[in-house]
Parts: C-alpha cells; sequence; structure tokens
C-alpha cells in the first residue's frame, strides 16, 4: 500500500502487526467480532459494525479489495476505493453497551501481496496456489453470471478468518448466497474462529425512500438512473413474493416479477435509461438448487416443512450490476438477526 492515512482508529497494514494486537485481546480474553468489507462505506455496513460492536468486547473491520473474485471482464480497477471516508464513517460508529461505549477497535488494510503471497492472477485460468472452493453451492444465483465469484470470496473470507480470529462475524443478508455459503464453508473446515453459529446475518440496509438496496456499487449510478430505474428490482421481488404468498406456482411467480422489469424496461428505454434483468429465480435455501416450476407455497410447505426459499435476482441498470432478494419463509432459521 502506497501510503495510509492517519485514523483514531488503529489502523493495521501488515498481517503480523494485527496478530500482534490480536494476541493482546486474547491475553485479556476480550470478544473480537468482525466485519468483512471491501470499502467505500455506507449505512449498510455501519449496520453490520453496530451489531458487532452492540455484541462484542472489541470489533475489527477489515478493507480490501479481493482480485480474486472479480473476474477479468468486472470491474477491479474502478471499484470505488474511499479509504479516508471509510474511516471517517467508521470513527463515527458507538454503541452504547452495559460496559460502556463501544467504537472500532481496528482496521485491517492488508496489501495484494500480504493476502495472496503466491501472487494472484484476475485470470482464474492462470491462478497458482491455494483456494477453496464450496462444491456444489457456488454455481446457482450469482454463481451462474459469476462462476469464479465465490472460489474468490471463500478464499480470501478463509484467510481474513486466519488473520483476523474473529469470535463472531457478521454478513449482510444483501449478498445471502454469500453469507449462507460462508457458513457452510465455516461448518466444513471445522473452523473455531468463527463458529457456525457465530456467522451472523444482518437484514438487508435500504433507502429510506426507494427501498433501494444500499451498495458500494451504487455509486456508479446516474441520478435518473437511481431514482427511476434501481428500485425495479426490488419492486419486482415484492411482486414474486405476492404471487407466491396468494399461492401461485413458481414459475408464475417469476413470470410476474419478470414481466415488471419488462415493464420498466420499456418505458425507460426510450429516456436512454437501458434496464436488463440478468435473472430472477426462487432457489431452496438450504440446498440452493432452483425450486421446481411447479411448486406452490402450500406444497413446498408439505414437502419442506419450515424450510425458506431465496428469492434473489440481478439486474443491468445501464452498466451497474444490481442484486437483491427476500427470504420467503422463516427468515430466523437462516439464523438472520432482526432489524
Ligand atoms: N445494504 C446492505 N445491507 C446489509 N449488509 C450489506 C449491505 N450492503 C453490503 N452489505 C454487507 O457488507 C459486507 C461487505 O460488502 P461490500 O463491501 O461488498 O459492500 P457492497 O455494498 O455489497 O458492495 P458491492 O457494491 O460490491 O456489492 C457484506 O457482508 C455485505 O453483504
Ligand atoms: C466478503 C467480502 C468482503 C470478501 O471480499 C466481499 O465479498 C463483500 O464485501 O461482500
Ligand atoms: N458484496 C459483494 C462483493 C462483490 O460483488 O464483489
Amino acid at each position: 500500500m502506497a501510503s495510509v492515512p492517519t485514523s483514531d482508529i488503529p489502523l493495521f497494514s501488515s498481517v503480523a502487526s494485527y496478530r500482534e494486537w490480536r494476541r493482546k485481546a486474547y491475553d485479556a480474553t476480550q470478544s473480537v467480532g468482525f466485519v468483512a468489507t471491501m470499502g467505500a462505506l455506507h449505512e449498510g455496513h455501519a449496520s453490520l459494525v453496530r451489531r458487532s460492536l452492540a455484541e462484542n468486547d472489541l470489533t475489527v473491520v477489515s478493507i480490501f479489495v479481493n482480485p480474486a473474485q472479480f473476474a477479468p471482464h468486472e470491474d477491479l480497477a474502478t471499484y470505488p476505493r474511499t479509504l479516508p471516508h471509510d474511516l471517517e464513517v467508521l470513527s463515527l460508529l458507538k454503541v452504547q453497551t452495559t460496559s460502556g461505549v463501544h467504537s472500532p477497535s481496528a482496521v485491517f488494510v492488508p496489501s495484494v501481496y500480504d493476502m495472496y503471497p503466491s501472487g494472484i492472477s484476475q485470470n482464474p485460468a492462470e491462478q497458482k496456489g491455494t483456494f477453496v472452493e464450496v462444491k456444489g453451492f457456488g454455481h446457482q444465483m450469482e454463481g451462474t453470471t459469476r462462476p469464479t465469484f465465490f472460489r474468490g470470496v471463500a478464499t480470501v473470507v478463509t484467510k481474513l478468518f486466519n488473520v483476523i480470529e474473529p469470535t463472531r462475524t457478521y454478513f449482510g443478508q444483501k449478498d445471502i448466497q454469500q453469507a449462507l455459503l460462508l457458513r457452510r464453508m465455516v461448518r466444513d473446515l471445522l473452523l473455531s474462529h468463527p463458529t457456525p453459529e457465530n456467522l451472523h446475518i444482518v437484514p438487508t440496509a435500504r433507502d429510506p425512500t426507494s427501498s433501494l438496496a444500499l451498495s458500494s456499487r451504487n455509486t456508479y449510478l446516474t441520478p435518473a438512473e437511481r431514482e427511476h430505474a434501481a428500485p425495479t428490482l426490488y419492486a419486482a421481488l415484492n411482486a414474486g413474493r405476492d404471487a407466491w404468498a396468494a399461492g401461485l406456482r413458481k414459475a408464475e411467480c417469476i413470470q410476474r416479477a419478470r414481466e415488471l422489469v419488462q415493464g420498466k424496461t420499456n418505458v425507460l428505454g426510450p429516456d436512454g435509461i437501458e434496464v436488463k434483468l440478468d435473472y430472477i429465480e426462487m432457489n431452496d435455501a438450504d440446498s440452493f438448487e432452483v425450486v421446481p416450476e411447479n411448486e406452490s407455497r402450500t406444497s413446498w410447505e408439505a414437502e419442506v416443512a419450515g424450510r425458506p426459499v431465496l428469492l434473489s435476482g440481478a439486474m443491468w441498470v445501464g452498466k451497474t450490476r444490481l442484486i437483491d432478494n427476500i427470504i420467503l419463509g422463516n427468515e430466523a432459521s437462516l439464523g438472520v438477526l432482526r432489524p
């Protein structure tokens, strides 16, 4: 890293310096909450950090734009990097607890070399070294369009967990497949920091007016795209949810959602605002398998009582790819915390 801004919160830019700090936390038997981010912090990230502040003695936030999860054609080079802003956001976060006021304790901002000592090519065919793959769970939903994404995420999060050694960790529902896949990874790898029960999912923070899911990539949107087009994805998911609640077959629910997006595409196209659906799908929250076309809420509940369905989607607005999801059924059974 070229230069690291100064901050009131201790900033660790190497694995060795962080580990020294972490060892002291062990000595003092303090719990460590962890929030992994790629920076460009917004209120969604803040909601994760606040949870951690409320539930742990210490809270660590990592900021690392992970090359391994970007495909060669994706936006690694242009992904927003706003470290001074991020540190300011973090320094303003405070939560009152029974043991006093908690604020972020440390920020981990490693270099690419620190995280990938064997080097990292963005081209998966050229990659060498150690990677983590959660087989059978990374090819559906987001994995359909981003086939190497979850391998990149699982790899970097394993490394981050190895370094940070969190007692508890917090991921956002906005990236629901990521959070559930990581919990499975933690279980499969028998990790103790965190344990699967200590990987918590925090509800999606939304724009209070438009209900657009907050996302670092929203900064790519023009004001017109943000106002008129971006909220369409959540509206479409809600149309799908309503149809499911009314007892329609899955195929019809998805059709309703798609029609809503198509309507917007037709209306906004002449104004020069491009809206293009990538996918909307319903998947079993446990196996990630696609819900059969003929399934309805009643038949689903009769077959797999209590198991939620993930209604998720991705949509292009101009050059920006947005994702969102709604959980149909018992969110609490997935360990999603209450808002
Ligand atoms: N709106 C949100 N509500 C709750 N959690 C969120 C929200 N947006 C992001 N997160 C969570 O914050 C963590 C870090 O995410 P990340 O830094 O990639 O931000 P992002 O806004 O998701 O960025 P991107 O635009 O790349 O998707 C992840 O666990 C992610 O799910
Ligand atoms: C979990 C994560 C920080 C790994 O790079 C990233 O995928 C994200 O920000 O959601
Ligand atoms: N929050 C997901 C990170 C990514 O899209 O790369």
